[in-house]
């Protein structure tokens, strides 16, 4: 991204709460956007964060600039990333919270409707495989406009986990976790390599992998966080503005996000090419036979509570 030119795209942030104020942010120290809006009925909190958000906009590289705003504001944005609705409290589970979730988002997208044609949704709020099959329904958007950050940050932690044991950049690893982000998560071994190397062969001299342990690692790592902390913001917030730079500039990365699964009538996630439409294409990843039995239970957990 030039650094001098003019940001001109709008995102509109649903919910000014931890994790909506940390995408704020990330948005900010990464600019792709000209205006982030923040709407939330919680109006001091909202003005709040616009004014400690807006003191991070001191610095040259950033052209964005924060402002409170209305649903309606939000649903003539280029992209509305939904982080409004209540958070798993200790002992909680994702799915306990669809109740609560499911009734703040059919109102916020009944606050935003109309929406400008070429708006992009992008689902953050948990249970956030449930919510985004939700949101397709509810705003009437094409399909493929409307997204779940999924398991991207899972897969995120992942890389983390497999980058410490195999001593190389997080970066240079390419592992997913697909299927729900929650329980029924899992690591697709079969895809996982190192520098175009399969994993195992690519570990340093004398480095054993325990694939149950660090999928279980992996699938924790958000609730012992939530136990100590109250929340997860970071990592989302670093996922969620990355998936925003992705459609805002064409990027065509290939990124695991939750979406509608034809086959399975369910959103979840397999890798997918993101662009200015949203999903440009789902690649056709060639899982084994195993994975494919674990990406159909996850389906079948999802359609359970979208018919719950
Ligand atoms: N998908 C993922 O990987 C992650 C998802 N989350 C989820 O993000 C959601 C938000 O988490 P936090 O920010 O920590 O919660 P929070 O409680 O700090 O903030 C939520 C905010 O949403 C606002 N809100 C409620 N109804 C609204 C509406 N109709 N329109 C706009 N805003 C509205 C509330 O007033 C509150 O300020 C939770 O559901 C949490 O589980 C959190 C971390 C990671
Ligand atoms: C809260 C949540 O979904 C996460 O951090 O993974």
């Amino acid at each position: 991204m030039p650094q001098h030119s003019k940001l001109t795209s709008q995102i509109a942030i649903l919910g000014a709460g931890d994790v909506g104020a940390t995408i704020a942010y990330s948005l900010i120290m990464n600019p792709v956007a000209g205006e982030i809006l923040l709407v939330d009925p919680k109006e001091e909190v909202r003005d709040a964060q616009v004014q400690d958000l807006s003191d991070a906009t001191f610095h040259g590289d950033t052209s964005t600039r924060v402002r409170s705003g209305t649903h309606k504001e939000a649903g003539q944005c280029d992209i509305v990333v939904i982080a409004a609705g209540a958070k798993q409290k200790k002992g909680e589970s994702r799915t306990d919270l669809i109740g609560r979730n499911k009734s703040i988002l059919e109102s916020a997208i009944g606050d935003m409707k109309p929406f400008r044609q070429d708006t992009i949704l992008v689902l953050v709020a948990n249970p956030v495989d449930v919510l985004t099959y939700f949101a397709q329904q509810y705003s009437g958007l094409p399909k493929a406009q409307v997204i779940g950050s999924g398991t991207f940050l899972d897969s995120a932690r992942l890389r983390g986990i497999l980058a410490s044991k195999a001593e190389v950049a997080a970066g240079s690893i390419d592992a997913y976790v697909l299927g729900e982000h929650g329980e029924t998560q899992f690591v697709a071994w079969s895809l996982a390599s190192i520098g175009g190397v399969p994993l195992l062969q690519a570990l340093p001299p004398g480095v054993k992998l325990d694939k149950e342990a660090v999928a279980e690692e992996t699938r924790n790592k958000a609730s012992i966080i939530i136990e100590n902390k109250g929340a997860t913001n970071y990592g989302i917030g670093g996922v969620a503005a990355s998936i925003c730079k992705s459609i805002l500039t064409d990027q065509r990365n290939v990124r695991p996000v939750s979406h509608y699964q034809k086959g399975l009538d369910v959103c979840l996630s397999i890798p997918a090419v993101l662009g200015r439409r949203g999903i440009v294409r789902t690649v056709d990843v060639p899982l084994s036979d195993e994975e494919k039995g674990l990406l159909g239970k996850s389906a079948k957990a999802l359609r359970d509570v979208i018919d719950a």
